[in-house]
């Protein structure tokens, strides 16, 4: 079939909604984006790289005049100009190739999308008997294009349903492959636009035709997440016309075994999306990075979230990043993000922690909690039958007998803070503040009972042994363990047990793990043994080269000292010491939908926001606090704020005194004790909108 502009005289348009058209004069300027496209109408061809451009035809009882509209498929999108018989009225319309998830093509569906379809009359205005017909008979071919335009003010998605009406031969077959044309030349712009290719050369996103792996917690958030997915997840994916695999979890650390065992993960998928909370997600980070490719599963798996869960800092940070809406249809939004195909780099953060005996590397993607909003969190999940009102209700109850811990705070300023306001200065700066406003605060203070804040600087630089003190440089380096003996001999089966990142293991020998990732140690040491091969004829300083080589593949190399060494003041550490109502470290904008806890942060920016707030803060100062994280403008401006302070980090170290206290990493608890983190910039790819 030769498709002119008569031939297609028998096709259709229908729209739904329709409100996305703009009354534009024949001389506004939006009419030059039609006059730039090719303006031969080129259905016939086979290339599909190339424009397709058709007139169709409106007919509606209603209207007098039939309705001409010319439609051209470009790989900026679908160009709509409407004109009138009158030819004095034109509406322009661009859906652009971003805001299309989809088409399909075929019969008309038997299930009407809502809208429907308008039947069509051909140029010479002659009523066709065919809009009588019964879908049966019908030997038209159908293009459902499949939209969701973005808008400003409010920022919002609008679903939009574009259906071309083939039937410009009485053979289906033929009116099919002009369908099929234009569905295929759609999905080659979509996945053009799409393709992400990264500095070494390497494919990114959804340009591959591989699956997405969901990953889907039942009993996140209201318990609902079945539902939610059939509802309203899975219909926007079969409109992608995306492949997947659906995986249900069925009880906690499901998604992370699944992870970290499943061995075809990078040839079958083309990246993860968790249909949950912020806790499945930490599942799926952690599983990954406990696998042997590690590296190469976080680069080319992008993963995505669909927020299911109760708390979704996650998904509400990264729409935030997109500039995409996330109410009052979260699920919609975040699914429309993980199907657009682009993704962006995103830090992670390196979680060492240590309670008695055991030691812990974990890697987190939202927050690291000490104090009063860790203590709300945890303690009011014995109401969480009232729904988020647990929260303003622990919030008060904890305000009125508000609690101050005992600790050691150290941090390591990110570069550009550094350079921007040097941060001993600053220090003193709080610190005399503090003097003055400690006169002011004092009837409060002894109101709510807690101890006054310290009266000398409360950030200094370390020396070596990690004391407040000056500044000495740092020399120590140790190559070989004490306890290496050269002739000692190993099973190398323990190598491979050690390498093979089994969790017990791991875990049981994370010391020996971080230390030979220490920049003050570059021995290798599993559970006290060295490791050795008769066969080898490498030195030993060659064999700890290699056996270290192959550690900093295994796991991310941190650049911080252990949690059990001293912290170099060398290397700018700096300390507070006293007592501290809380200490929150943020490095995404959200900590959950409604809270807008670090405005400043980005989700590749490689800095860790450190608010810290000191002993002697006033109670109704702390209810503002809280009350304004919501909006995001609960911080100070610049060193002002004696008792509250961010401070833009790399790595920072906890070390509560006493045993009583809530840590959280990501929400979750965790064991109370010293912990510190270090930022790995850009580690993980999450699905974005807008891969920036
Ligand atoms: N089938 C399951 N049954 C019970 N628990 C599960 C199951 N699958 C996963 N989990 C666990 O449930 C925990 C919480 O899940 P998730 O984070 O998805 O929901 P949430 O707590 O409601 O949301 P948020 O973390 O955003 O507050 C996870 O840490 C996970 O280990």
């Amino acid at each position: 079939m030769t498709a002119t502009t008569e031939a297609v005289a028998a096709a259709a348009i229908a729209t739904t909604p329709v409100q996305e058209q703009t009354a534009l004069h024949p001389t506004h300027p939006a009419n030059k984006i039609m006059s730039s496209l090719p303006s031969t109408p080129t259905t016939a061809t086979t290339e599909t790289s190339q424009a397709l451009s058709e007139i169709f035809f409106v007919e509606s009882s209603r209207r007098k005049h039939s309705i001409k509209i010319q439609v051209k498929l470009c790989p900026e999108g679908v160009y709509l100009r409407r004109e009138t018989d009158q030819d004095d009225h034109i509406n322009e319309q661009l859906i652009r190739i971003d805001d299309i998830i989809g088409s399909r093509y075929g019969p008309r569906l038997k299930k009407r999308p809502r809208g429907g379809l308008t039947s069509c009359k051909n140029p010479s205005g002659d009523a066709t008997q065919e809009q009588e017909q019964q879908p049966d008979s019908d030997n038209s071919a159908y293009l459902y294009i499949y939209a969701y335009l973005k808008k400003e003010k409010p920022l919002r998605r609008v679903q939009t349903l574009r259906i071309l009406r083939f039937r410009s031969s009485n053979d289906y077959a033929e009116n099919l492959q002009t369908a099929e044309l234009w569905h295929r030349t759609i999905r080659d712009h979509k996945q053009r636009n799409t393709t992400i290719i990264d500095i070494s050369g390497s494919i990114l996103g959804s340009g591959s035709r591989k699956h997405l792996l969901i990953l889907l917690n039942p009993k996140s958030g209201s318990g609902k997440g079945r539902e939610l997915f059939q509802k309203q997840v899975a219909p926007l994916l079969t409109e992608a016309e995306l492949q997947y695999d659906l995986q249900i979890t069925t009880h906690p650390h499901y998604a992370q075994e699944f992870v970290r065992t499943r061995k075809d993960l990078l040839e079958r998928y083309s990246g993860i999306v968790v249909a949950s909370g912020d806790g499945l997600f930490y599942e799926v980070l952690n599983g990954l990075m406990e696998r042997m490719d590690w590296r190469r599963a976080c680069h080319n798996l992008p993963l995505g979230i669909i927020p299911c869960g109760s708390g979704n800092g996650l998904a509400k940070s990264v729409a935030h990043h997109c500039n995409e809406p996330y109410e009052p249809k979260p699920i919609l939004h975040a699914t429309l993000t993980c199907i657009a195909g682009r993704s962006t780099a995103m830090d992670v953060v390196r979680v060492e922690l240590s309670s008695k005996d055991k030691h812990y590397v974990m890697y987190s993607f939202l927050s690291v909690g000490w104090g009063l909003i860790a203590d709300i969190d945890i303690e009011s999940e014995r109401l969480r039958s009232i729904g988020a009102q647990r929260f303003t209700l622990w919030a008060i109850k904890r305000l009125i007998s508000l609690r101050t811990y005992k600790g050691k705070v150290y941090y390591l300023p990110h570069p550009k803070e550094e350079q921007e306001k040097p941060i001993a200065a600053a220090a003193a700066s709080v610190a005399s503040h503090q003097e003055k406003e400690m006169e002011k605060e004092a009837p409060v203070q002894l109101s709510v009972e807690v101890p006054a804040p310290p009266s000398r600087p409360i950030s200094l630089p370390l020396n070596l042994n990690g004391d407040v003190g000056s500044v000495n440089d740092f020399s120590e380096f140790r190559d070989l363990p004490e306890d290496f003996n050269e002739e000692s001999e190993a099973d190398p089966d323990q190598f491979v047990d050690a390498l093979s990142l089994d969790r017990s293991i791991f875990r049981q020998h994370a010391d020996s793990w971080h230390s030979a990732m220490s920049r003050r140690t570059a021995f290798y040491s599993v559970g006290g043994q060295s490791i050795r091969s008769s066969r080898s004829r490498m030195s030993v300083h060659q064999r700890i080269e290699a056996a270290n080589a192959e550690f900093a593949e295994l796991l991310p190399s941190g650049t911080i000292p252990g949690l059990q060494m001293p912290l170099p003041a060398a290397d700018g550490w700096f300390c507070e010491d006293g007592d501290f109502v809380m200490v929150h470290a943020a490095y995404t904008t959200h900590l959950s939908s409604d809270c807008y806890f670090a405005p400043e942060s980005r989700l590749n920016d490689g800095i860790i926001y450190l608010v810290i707030i000191r002993s002697g803060v006033g109670r109704h100062q702390m209810l503002n606090f809280l009350l304004s994280m919501n909006t995001g403008t609960h911080l100070p401006h610049g060193d002002d704020d004696p008792f509250i302070r961010v401070v833009p980090v790399r790595a920072f170290r906890i070390e509560p005194c006493g045993s009583d206290g809530i840590l959280v990493v990501d929400g979750e608890r965790v064991e109370y004790g010293p912990i510190q983190a270090e930022v790995l910039p850009g580690l993980i790819n999450v699905m974005t909108t807008n891969g920036q």
